[in-house]
Order: C-alpha cells, then structure tokens, then sequence
C-alpha cells in the first residue's frame, strides 16, 4: 500500500530523512517513535505530499506520490496534527464537513452522504456536542477529538497520526487509540501514527519503526524491536522492558541515569 525507497527529504539547506525504506501493507497500524528532531514528521510531511523528496521514491497503491492530484492524495490520506490551527471560528460541525471536500462535486455541494458521514464521524469521536461551538472556543484535547473527526469524514484508507492525541487526558487518548484500532480490524484502515509514549505504541501498534538521526534504526514486531537495547540505542536511556501477562504486551520503564539499572 505505502512503500518509501531510499528516500532522502528535508528543508532547504536542512537534509533529515537518509535512506529511509518502509513499506506498509493495507490494515497494518504502524507506531513511529524517535527523540525530538529524528525526522518522524519530515517522513510524514513526505507522505502526504507536502515535502518533496529530494531523491527516493514514495507510492501509494503503486503509483508514485507526484502523479497524484492533491485531491487524489486527500481521498487516500487524511492526516491529524498535534495542533492544527484553523483561522476563522467555523463551527466544529462546518470544521468536520471540511473532511469531505475531496469527496464532493465543486458545484453540486454537500449531498445527503455526506451529511451522514459528518454525523458518524463526530458520533465516534463524541464530538456532536460540541457541533455548534467556534473550533477558537475549544479546550486542545477537544479540538483534537473534533480534528480527528474532520478525518474520519474524509473516509481514506489511511490515516496518518503525529502527536494526534497529546493533548487528550488519558481516557480520551485511550478511547481515541480503541476508535483507531477498531478502524484498522473493521476497516481494513492503514494507521501510521507518530508518538512520544512507548507504552501507547506498544499496546495499540503490532509493528514499530523507531527513527534517530534521519535513519531508521529499528523496524519489526513490537515484540521483538521494543528492547532495552532498542530503547537505550535510540533514547540514550537506559531502560527496563516488562511483559505484561494480562494483555500479552509489553510496557517500558525509563530508568532516571542516577537511579542506575537494578541488578
Ligand atoms: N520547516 C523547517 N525548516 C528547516 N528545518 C526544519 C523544519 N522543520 C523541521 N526542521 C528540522 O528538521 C529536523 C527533523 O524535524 P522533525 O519535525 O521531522 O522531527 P521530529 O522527529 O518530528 O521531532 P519532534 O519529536 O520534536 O516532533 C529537526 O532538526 C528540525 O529542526
């Protein structure tokens, strides 16, 4: 579905991703983790079309990123950021229908699907209560919750995540992380979601792909990436890994340097 080759990407004057080859298959839910400026949403900004590759190459379903209308892009790829800033007080309901302009015919206007679609996509983000409201008027988590709306409206098989929920309390980042998970098993939805909390990614994404210095440095099963050599290589903090026997995953505990790692 999503295979990157040999990319190399970055800013003007500013190379970050080298090399990075990924390849994603459809219904896969992929955690991306690295330290602060490894490249996470450089490869992501790469993956909707907004940065250029400066060599490599990006397809998706086979077919290369360029040849793609920004429409075409937009019906294959919805993207939530961390703090997505909207610059007039549209309603969170006229925000969310923003999600189907890919969809809709430039002069015929919104149709009754896509009405229904908005409505689906604030019941599973529980956000109709807050339809009415200016998106300026919301709390960061809400605005969050009524962004990940926006792309769920926008109906693509794959949704890219960076930071989406770090601003959600811990029920709805959880809730937020089940809706995704039952996005991936029921609709075959393709998830790559960008994260600074291990334990998060360890518990939703089966897969793992750890960034540092623009290069991937570990890329596999969760089970067999997230290792105290994995997270001490990529993090430069020592770390201790437990399995949890209750839920069969696997949990990270950063030891601080002058606590030292119990024998
Ligand atoms: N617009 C830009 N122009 C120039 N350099 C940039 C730009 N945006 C990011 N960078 C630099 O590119 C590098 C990678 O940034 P990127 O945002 O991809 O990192 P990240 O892994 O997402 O980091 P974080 O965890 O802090 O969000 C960093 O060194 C950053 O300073």
């Amino acid at each position: 579905m999503i295979r990157v080759s040999h990319l190399h990407c970055g800013y003007p004057g500013r190379p970050v991703l080298r090399d990075v080859n990924l390849h994603v298959e459809r219904g896969e839910f992929v955690g991306i983790l690295g330290p602060n400026g490894s490249g996470k949403t450089t490869l992501l900004l790469a993956l909707t079309g907004y940065l250029r590759p400066d060599s490599g190459t990006i397809t998706i379903d086979g077919r290369p990123l360029e040849e793609l209308s920004s429409r075409q892009r937009a019906q294959k790829t919805a993207v939530v950021l961390q703090d997505s800033q909207v610059r007039f007080p549209y309603s969170c309901a006229e925000v969310v229908a923003m999600g189907r302009y890919p969809h809709q015919d430039r002069w015929r206007g919104p149709t009754p699907r896509d009405a229904e679609v908005v409505q689906w996509a604030m019941e599973c983000t529980h956000t109709l209560e807050l339809a009415d409201r200016p998106i300026s008027a919301t709390s960061g988590g809400e605005r969050q919750r009524v962004m990940m709306a926006k792309a769920l409206a926008q109906e693509t098989p794959i949704l890219l995540l960076d930071e989406a929920t770090s601003a959600m309390d811990v029920h709805w980042r959880l809730k937020a992380f089940e809706l995704f998970q039952q996005l991936q098993r029921h609709q075959r939805k393709t998830i790559l979601a960008i994260l600074h909390d291990v334990n998060l990614a360890a518990v939703f994404c089966p897969r793992l792909v750890f960034l540092k210095d623009g290069i991937v440095a570990a890329d596999g099963p969760t089970r067999d990436v997230l290792t105290p050599a994995t997270l001490e290589r990529v993090y430069h903090s020592p770390a201790l890994v437990y399995d949890v026997p209750e839920n069969g995953t696997r949990q990270v505990f950063f030891v601080p340097e002058e606590q030292g790692t119990p024998s």
